[in-house]
């Protein structure tokens, strides 16, 4: 390993200072009309893009995920940033006729100065989701990256103000748990969209409720990916590939617990194992690498150790679940390991309990479509689910049935920006994404107008 960068923790002041220059651009980009924040998003978007394969990069050198996955991060990010774009312009209140001529309407107003607190797992794409629907609105955000990935997010910033964003529109302050407190008590902080771990989660609802302030909190899963028999095999063993290998498997909405119907148990094991130990693990620079290194050596460990227990608990590894070594000797002391398929699972065991949070798959048996359904929902977490089928009506009613806020039919981990993806239950609440996001960054005045006389009681 080497240093890639260093960074001073922003303290109080720094946040104090951060928080006055928001409100001063505040101040400037919420009185512009919604069509000059589109032009100004749509000039970041197109950067982005321009600047795709650098982005890409800096994000690979930041995380570890490879170049191949950077690059599909930064698509999400400027396409997010274009979809908010679009919405700006359109942003509207409503008009209702009252008795006598009076009438009433509404407006969608900012929020003020909004906090954003990112995960390590997707540095550049978190902070794209969301400063693109909060600077929409009108609001300001300062964001604060994980202290395990500072870099990529800068160059966000760069690039608003290259577009046009008002000096401390879109600021970054970097550091840890202290930081980020400092950020969430703010007097003048009016919101806070948190990415991260149930843990930190609830701390942040218990800082934010001393304010009452609004949080949006996209959290961690455990989620359950089913496979019934009549499926088109192909198509679901590429989804339980992607549904628990991207990003080394740090993916908060991954299909962990892959419940496979008895009769295609055997077939698509034998088949997801073939896959899984085809996947080329090294330089996450190289083109041809499709998993780099895992995102520190306690997270390394952590993994490997949920393996260790699965194993003591009675599970199969069928693949990996080691140490991996590049034959390159710049990379032997990586954070690499093998991605593992655990088998002969059953629902109590932790690894399919607990967030892992690395390239671990977990195969479970079912019989019956009530029993799966049971199962899956059998969870604290809420976050994502998946269903493979050929039976459309099947694949409708499971969807309905499951306790999840981001569902895939025959698909998984596919993020289209248009479509609303956040949490139930432990996995959060509040939402990214989609029109609905809106809602999140804003807030409607009502006015009332009278056009006749006061009608006293006095
Ligand atoms: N639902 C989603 O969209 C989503 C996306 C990515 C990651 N995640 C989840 O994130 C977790 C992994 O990320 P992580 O390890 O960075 O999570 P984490 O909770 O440890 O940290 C997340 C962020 O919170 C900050 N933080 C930590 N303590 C804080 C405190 N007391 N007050 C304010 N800020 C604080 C960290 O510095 C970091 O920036 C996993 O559980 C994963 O599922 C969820
Ligand atoms: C882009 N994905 C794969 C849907 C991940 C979204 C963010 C979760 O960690």
């Amino acid at each position: 390993s080497r240093v890639i960068a260093t960074f001073a923790c922003s303290g109080e002041k720094e946040v104090n200072l951060a928080v006055q220059d928001a409100k001063a651009a505040f101040k400037i980009w919420s009185q512009k009309s919604g069509m000059e924040r589109c032009r100004v998003l749509l000039e970041a978007a197109r950067i982005i893009r321009e600047r795709r394969d650098e982005i890409a990069t800096v994000e690979t050198i930041n995380n570890g995920k490879s170049i191949f996955e950077a690059r599909w991060d930064v698509d999400t990010s400027w396409q997010c940033l274009e979809y908010y774009a679009g919405l700006a312009g359109s942003m509207a209140g409503e008009h209702i006729q009252l008795p006598g001529g009076s009438f009433g309407y509404t407006r969608r107003e900012p929020l003020g100065v909004c906090v954003g607190i990112g995960a390590w797992n997707y540095p550049f794409q978190i902070a794209c989701w969301k400063s693109a629907p909060a600077l929409a609105c009108g609001n300001a955000m300062i964001f604060k990256p994980s202290p395990f990935t500072p870099v990529s997010v800068l160059l966000l910033a760069e690039i608003y103000t290259e577009a046009g964003v008002p000096p401390g529109l879109f600021n970054v302050v970097q550091g840890g748990a202290a930081t980020g407190q400092f950020l969430c008590l703010h007097r003048d902080v009016a919101k806070v969209s948190f990415t991260g771990s149930v843990p930190t989660g609830s701390k942040i609802m218990e800082m934010a409720a001393k304010g009452i302030k609004p949080i949006t909190l996209e959290l961690g899963g455990k989620s359950p990916l089913i496979i019934f028999s009549d499926c088109d095999l192909e198509n679901a063993v590429k989804g339980a590939l992607m549904a628990n290998f991207l990003t080394q498997g740090e993916v908060c909405c991954n299909g962990t617990r892959v419940f496979v119907q008895k009769e295609i148990l055997e077939k698509f094991t034998k088949e997801v194992v073939k896959r899984t130990q085809g996947i080329k693990i090294g330089d996450p620079l190289l083109e041809g690498t499709r998993m780099g290194p895992l995102i520190n050596r306690p997270h390394l460990e952590r993994v490997l150790g949920f393996i260790k227990l699965a194993k003591e608990q009675g599970a199969k590894v069928l693949c990996g679940g080691d140490v991996f070594v590049p034959e390159d000797p710049k990379l032997k002391d990586g954070y690499y390991m093998r991605p593992c398929v655990l088998t002969d699972c059953r629902d109590d065991m932790t690894c399919v309990r607990e967030e892992i949070f690395g390239p671990v798959m977990s195969i479970l048996s079912f019989d019956t479509e009530a029993e799966v359904l049971e199962r899956a929902n059998n969870t604290t977490f809420g976050l994502a689910a998946g269903v493979f089928t050929r039976d459309i009506q099947r694949a409708h009613r499971v969807v309905a049935g499951l306790q999840a806020g981001m569902c895939f039919i025959n698909n998984y981990n596919v993020s289209p920006v248009e479509l609303p993806f956040g949490g139930y239950k432990k996995s959060g609440f509040g939402r990214e994404n989609g029109r609905v996001t809106i809602e999140y960054y804003s807030q409607l005045k009502t006015v009332c107008v009278e056009m006749g006389d006061v009608e006293s009681a006095f």
